[in-house]
C-alpha cells in the first residue's frame, strides 16, 4: 500500500509569452508549492481493473479524472498487468487554479512507480505527466521552480523561504482552456518580472518576493469575476504583505506576516458569503 499526499500549487507569477503552434501559450511562472493537499491510497486490485473512490459525490470517479488517466497511462506504459484501486481525499478547492487534478495525477504516478517498483527515473515520470497536462510535472517535483514551455519545462530554484499563506477559494469554477483563449495581450501593460523574481528567490529576500507577485491572467478572470478583485483587497487591508490570484483563478492568494496574522486574515475573510478559506504555508521540494 502507498500513501501520497498531492500539493497544490500557486504560482508568485504568470507571464504569457505567445501563442504556439500547438494551440498552447508559451508561459514563464514561478510556481510554489503550498501544504494543502490530496491524500491519495494506492493498492494492488484483486482484478485487473483501475477502481478510484473519491470522498465527495461531485468530482466524477472515472475514466475522465486526471488520478484515473494517470493510472491508465502507468499501467500501458509499463505493461502492468494487475489492477489499482485509488482512494482519494479531496482537500484542494477544484477548478480554482491550485492544480489538484494535477496534483492527483502526479501522486499517482509517483505512488503506481513505488507500488509496482518500477523504477522509473523523475524524468521519465516527469514526460508521462507532461502528456495529460502541463502542470502535472511541476506537481511531480514540488517546491518553488521556474515553469517554461507550456509550464512542463522546469528549472529548479532554491525554496523561497517558508511563508504563511491564505487562500481564498470563490464560489466560482474557472476553466483553465476558457482563461488562455480569452487572453487578450494588447491592453496589458503590467507583466511580471520573472528574473527579478528568481532573483529574490536565490536571495531569499521575501519582501522582495512579496513586491514582485504578478499574473497576467488576472486581466481576464478579475474582469468577469469581481469577487477576486475584493478579496485582494480585503487581504491587503487585513495587513497582508501581498495577494494575488493563483494561476488561471479565481483563488486568491496572500502572504501574511506569520500564523497568527494567517488566521486573523482568514477571519476576515471567512465573514464573506460564498468563498472556502484555507490557511497554509509555503512546502518545500520533494526531492532534492
Ligand atoms: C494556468 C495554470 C498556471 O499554473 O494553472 P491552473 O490555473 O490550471 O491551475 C497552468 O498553466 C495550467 O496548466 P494545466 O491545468 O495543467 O493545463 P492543461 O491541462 O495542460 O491545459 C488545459 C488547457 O489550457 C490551455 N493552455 C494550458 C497551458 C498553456 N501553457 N497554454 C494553454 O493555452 C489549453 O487550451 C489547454 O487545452
Ligand atoms: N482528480 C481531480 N481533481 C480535481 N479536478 C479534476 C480531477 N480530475 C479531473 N479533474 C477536472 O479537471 C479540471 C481542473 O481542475 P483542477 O485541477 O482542480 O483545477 P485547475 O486547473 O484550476 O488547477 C476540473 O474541471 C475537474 O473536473
Amino acid at each position: 500500500m502507498q500513501t501520497i499526499q498531492g500539493l497544490a500549487k500557486i504560482n508568485l507569477t504568470l507571464d504569457i509569452l505567445g501563442k504556439r503552434e500547438d494551440g498552447f501559450h508559451e508561459v514563464a511562472m514561478v510556481m510554489q508549492s503550498v501544504a494543502l493537499s490530496d491524500t491519495l491510497i494506492l493498492q494492488v486490485a484483486k482484478d485487473s481493473d483501475i477502481h478510484l473512490a473519491i470522498d465527495v459525490p461531485w468530482l466524477a470517479a472515472d475514466a475522465s479524472n486526471l488520478a484515473w488517466r494517470a493510472a491508465d497511462l502507468m499501467r500501458q506504459t509499463y505493461g502492468i498487468k494487475d489492477g489499482v484501486e485509488i482512494q482519494l481525499t479531496k482537500r484542494i478547492p477544484v477548478a480554482a487554479g491550485l492544480a489538484g487534478g494535477s496534483a492527483d495525477a502526479a501522486a499517482v504516478l509517483r505512488g503506481m512507480n513505488q507500488l509496482f517498483a518500477l523504477g522509473a527515473s523523475d524524468e521519465e515520470l516527469c514526460a508521462l505527466g507532461a502528456k495529460l497536462g502541463s502542470d502535472i510535472p511541476f506537481t511531480l517535483l514540488g517546491g518553488t521552480m521556474l515553469a517554461t514551455g507550456r509550464g512542463e519545462k522546469l528549472e529548479r530554484l532554491p525554496d523561497m523561504p517558508t511563508a504563511d499563506i491564505v487562500l481564498a477559494k470563490p464560489h466560482v469554477s474557472v476553466s483553465t482552456a476558457w482563461a488562455y483563449k480569452s487572453y487578450d495581450a494588447a491592453p496589458v501593460t503590467s507583466h511580471p518580472q520573472t528574473d527579478q523574481m528568481k532573483r529574490a528567490i536565490i536571495d531569499k529576500d521575501d519582501k522582495r518576493i512579496a513586491s514582485l507577485l504578478s499574473n497576467v491572467l488576472e486581466s481576464v478572470t478579475m474582469k468577469k469575476y469581481g469577487i477576486i478583485s475584493e478579496l485582494k483587497e480585503k487581504m491587503l487591508q487585513y495587513g497582508a504583505r501581498a495577494s494575488l490570484m493563483s494561476g488561471s483563478g479565481p483563488t486568491v492568494f496572500g502572504i501574511a506576516e506569520d500564523g497568527a496574522h494567517a488566521q486573523h486574515i482568514a477571519e476576515a475573510l471567512r465573514q464573506l458569503p460564498a468563498v472556502d478559506v484555507f490557511v497554509t504555508k509555503t512546502a518545500k521540494s520533494m526531492r532534492k
